[in-house]
């Protein structure tokens, strides 16, 4: 195996830096010094600066998000007086543009659900357009999608302070959506806009919001929205639904063909129970007067409770044996066993205070607090069971402002649910249960488009908030609306005084469930149970699902479960750990300036406070697997405007590997086809270990120039690799015995890193597949993340090293990627068919891991002609898709840049490699 820590030995012994060989393994620096490049970014780094002069290759301009939106705060400038306390700020760049606003105004809280768009972006980009045509995507043959993309945005207020929620509407203009942007900058009135909104509160509070907005309530029925919201979350999130079992949250993975028909249970006040047989079709089957409002009422006259968060609190240290008459009671500390009850059963809830001859002043509160929610808990639970045998449904779903998210009251309806059904059924839960009206109201809207949208066109992200309409602040000041602006909206509004996005305090914990007392008596019951616990929903309607993934049903992308919470620790450690590196390398990439050290500083306080609510509660967005916590970080240096933290990196890595690709390309020429073979497999593997990302490669670049780094890691390529499936490659590839050699037709190189490993590593290899007449796309990110390279550099890179080699060039003439052969193709002046073509697409993702469940469109349509697929990189085939099967063969390279990961997935140890070949299955 490949042990580094010999190659850091020998690179400072230094002894191979001297030497005249002019192969690939040995080729001096003919341009530059690497070492130059290195001392460079290291002053430059301390200095903070190196930006300004850093110019990627061929001046491309940064590549913003073409399909995730971003908020726009150039040119961010405060508009009037300095002084005023919640001055006006104007974002002239933001095109942002909110559409719609629905609410749901019940008698506790209110629930709002708004969509911001972004405006297209249409690039003008000659290669992009060449290059769809050549795989056969034309604007012709192409779907249209009735919704643009944008983000879903969910938010709460408590309906006492309804004050609050006006100025927070007000403020982002949300009640203007739908305007046309001139009409609406111009001033004109808002007389006619109308809002829709569901709940009591609808009727209640109509006149204040035309009094206070100027906007008519378009009242939408309570239970219809209901419904219609229940329908769209379990069509369209993946992870929506889940089971509750002694404290243990499970996602249920629904299949939307299957859905129908299921009982809905909404726990509000009172309880209506629901069957749902289809978009719009259902019928209130039953329902409970002792529900949400029976507790709280009860509680509130019992206790002297104040709110209902509080009386939940006391239930968490409760016993309620003080005040229940369970099983044992009767029958002397014994069970009932012959018909199934043990001693803790409750025979009756408050039974005891029968016989106790106590006063209410003698119970603990605590103690009636979880007695009485018990009690109607199981309650509900067995009401709804008995639904659901009644009319033979399956599926139960529980919501409404009864459940919020407490694990307590969860598990007691699920342990009813699974007691009186003998485990046949089980309750299941929706993470966005509290926006059920509020969505229904929304989507009565028409020609949203919504309703079409399938679960691979919406990405759940983490709280970011959301942008101001049309770049103003407006209206009265914002107050305290923590979690409910963007940071970077509170970054703009208060510098760094920022506080965490989301709850901070401990979740509510659970007991066994069931018939048993919570054992979490004395621990803390979250105090802000009402706030929000959902993501943003990003809509991306060009989002397709990868067309060569065997059984996108069983597809799972991440192959560490951070579930176990061994695992979330050690991750959210390493990550912590890179955050005052990372910080550094964003700050220098954007100049290093003042402006620059504050967003540093906030991008650090943000990702921080993700990480550590993500420690809290793992499930809080969805399921979370690590690809999810590492794109969290690109998505967040985004929020704060830092596009490309590592360009200056990526540019210098270029540079020198482009500087020794000739060489390496003779050298590999005067091979035989065999050991080639074996060579570019062994090259990708070296070249993987520049990765930015890793803690451990990045100390190594401290004790070595680029390319000394690349020829020792190459120099101790020793086979067998740790997983080495290198013989079945090669045989499939050049035959073997009775086996003749396999010529693909189309080949989809999943790149990673920049630097050597694009260009020593991939570039290589392709160039030997498009020698054997297979087609070739190279599949990179849409946008930045660590040193990864973009979809929007690979054309110039690709042209550099086309200047070094005749295969690479007609390949690229013939796929568009050279743009002055491009005219001459337009002009109809050069046989593009003479090669192959090399094409480039993006993968639709921003992080160095990819999910294939939703990948760009293009790559989509690619992806139909290919029958071979390599990914390349730890993020793409190791912490993603090491497990992913494929219906056309699949090549896993990459080098374990990480001990423990090493460890756990290849019983290994960090800098093995792996090589990982499935034909096609
Ligand atoms: C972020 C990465 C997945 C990038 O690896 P790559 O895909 O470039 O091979 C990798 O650097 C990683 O898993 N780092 C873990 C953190 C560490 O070992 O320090
Ligand atoms: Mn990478």
């Amino acid at each position: 195996m490949a042990n580094l820590t010999e190659i850091q030995q020998t690179i400072a012994k230094n002894d191979c830096l001297n030497d005249s060989n002019t192969s690939f393994n040995n080729t001096k620096n003919n341009n530059k010094s690497d070492k130059d490049f290195v001392e460079r970014e290291a002053r430059e780094q301390r200095e903070g600066g190196g930006e300004q002069d850093m110019a990627p290759i061929g001046g491309n301009p940064i590549h913003r998000s073409s399909s995730r939106p971003q908020l726009d705060v150039s040119g961010a400038a405060i508009q009037g007086n300095f002084e005023e306390r919640d001055p006006t700020i104007l974002l002239p760049n933001q095109s942002d543009d909110i559409s719609h606003l629905a609410l749901d105004i019940g008698g506790s809280l209110i629930k709002l659900v708004y969509f911001s768009r972004h405006e297209d972006r249409p690039v003008n980009d000659r290669i992009k357009k060449t290059i769809k045509e050549r795989l056969g995507i034309s604007n012709g043959n192409r779907r249209s999608y009735p919704v643009l993309g944008g983000r879903l945005h969910f938010v709460k207020f408590e309906t006492n302070k309804i004050n609050q929620c006006l100025d927070f509407i007000s403020s982002k203009q949300l009640h203007c959506g739908g305007m046309d942007a001139h009409l609406w900058h111009s001033g004109v009135s808002n007389e006619n806009a109308v809002i829709k909104a569901t709940g009591g509160g609808a009727y209640k509070y109509a006149d204040l919001f035309k009094e206070r907005l100027g906007v008519s309530i378009e009242k939408e029925d309570e239970m219809n929205c209901l419904v219609a919201g229940a329908n769209f979350l379990l069509k369209a999130i993946r992870h929506e639904a889940f089971t509750h079992m002694e404290g243990h949250k499970a996602f249920v993975q629904i299949d939307q063909n299957d859905l129908f028909p299921y009982l809905l249970v909404n726990v509000g006040s009172g309880v209506s129970i629901i069957k749902v047989d289809g978009d719009g079709k259902f019928q209130r089957v039953s329902g409970t007067n002792v529900g949400g409002g029976t507790y709280w009422g009860l509680g509130k006259l019992l206790t002297k409770c104040n709110s209902f968060d509080e009386l939940l609190e006391l239930s968490q240290r409760g016993d309620n044996r003080t005040i229940d008459m369970l099983v044992g009671d009767i029958y002397g500390g014994m069970d009932y066993s012959k018909i199934g009850l043990s001693a803790s059963t409750i025979a009756s809830s408050f039974g005891k205070a029968i016989s106790d001859n106590k006063d209410l002043e003698d119970y603990r509160s605590e103690d009636i607090s979880l007695s009485l929610l018990r009690m109607i808990s199981y309650n509900i639970g067995q009401i709804s069971y008995l639904n659901a045998l009644r009319f033979g449904l399956k599926r139960i779903f529980f919501g409404g402002f009864f459940i919020r998210g407490h694990a307590y009251t969860m598990d007691t309806i699920s342990f009813a649910v699974q007691f009186w059904s003998k485990g046949t059924s089980q309750a299941m839960f929706l993470r966005h249960e509290g926006f059920l009206g509020a969505l229904g109201a929304f989507m009565s809207y028409e020609k949203h488009g919504l309703d079409d949208l399938m679960v691979h066109q919406l990405v759940e992200r983490f709280p970011m908030g959301a942008p101001y309409i049309g770049g103003n602040v407006h209206g009265p000041p914002l107050g305290d609306l923590n979690e409910k602006i963007s940071w970077m909206e509170k970054f703009i509004l208060k510098g760094t005084e920022i506080t965490a996005p989301v709850p901070m305090a401990p979740p509510g914990t659970t007991g066994l469930g069931g018939f048993e007392v919570p054992s979490s008596r004395g621990g803390i019951l979250r105090p802000d149970a009402s706030k929000l616990n959902v993501g943003v929903l990003h809509l991306v309607p060009t989002l397709e699902v990868f067309p060569l993934l065997a059984d996108p049903k069983m597809y799972e992308p991440n192959t560490i479960d951070l579930s176990d919470p061994g695992e979330l620790e050690y991750w959210f450690t390493v990550l912590s750990g890179h955050l005052p590196d990372l910080v550094d390398k964003a700050v220098a990439s954007e100049g290093g300036t003042d402006d620059a050290k504050r967003r540093g500083d906030a991008f650090a306080r943000a990702f921080s406070a993700h990480l550590a609510r993500l420690m809290e509660e793992p499930a809080a967005y969805g399921k979370l697997g690590l690809a999810n916590l590492l794109e969290l970080r690109e998505e967040c240096l985004r929020e704060f405007h830092f596009f490309d933290a590592y360009r200056s990196i990526k540019q210098r890595e270029n540079e020198a590997s482009l500087a020794v690709l000739p060489d390496l390309l003779m050298e590999i020429d005067s091979m035989d086809e065999e050991t080639r073979l074996l060579k570019l497999v062994e090259g990708v593997l070296a070249a993987n270990i520049f990765d930015w990302g890793s803690r451990a490669c990045v100390d190594l670049y401290h004790k070595g120039t680029i390319i000394e780094i690349y020829r020792m890691s190459r120099n101790k390529m020793q086979r067998p690799w740790r997983v080495d499936n290198f013989d079945a490659f090669k045989e499939r590839m050049l035959g073997f015995g009775d086996k003749k050699p396999y010529q693909h037709k189309r080949a989809l190189l999943f790149v990673d890193n920049s630097g050597a490993d694009i260009i020593l590593g991939m570039l290589p290899l392709a160039r030997e597949l498009l020698r054997r007449g297979t087609e070739v796309v190279l599949v990179a990110n849409s946008l930045p993340a660590l040193n990864d390279v973009t979809a929007m550099e690979l054309p110039d890179i690709v042209a550099e090293a086309a200047k070094h080699c005749d295969i690479l060039r007609r390949a690229a003439e013939a796929g568009g990627l050279l743009v002055d052969a491009m005219i001459n193709i337009q002009d109809g002046s050069i046989d593009s068919s003479s090669s192959v073509p090399l094409m480039v697409v993006e993968n639709g993702c921003g992080s160095p891991c990819i999910d294939l469940r939703q990948v760009s469109s293009e790559l989509a349509a690619a992806a139909k002609e290919a029958d071979l697929v390599i990914l390349e990189g730890m993020g793409r085939s190791l912490h993603t898709n090491f497990n992913a099967k494929f219906r056309c063969d699949a090549l896993k390279l990459a080098m374990v840049k990480n001990q423990r990961l090493a460890e756990k997935l290849i019983k290994g140890s960090i800098y093995d490699c792996v090589c990982r070949f499935e034909p096609a299955s």
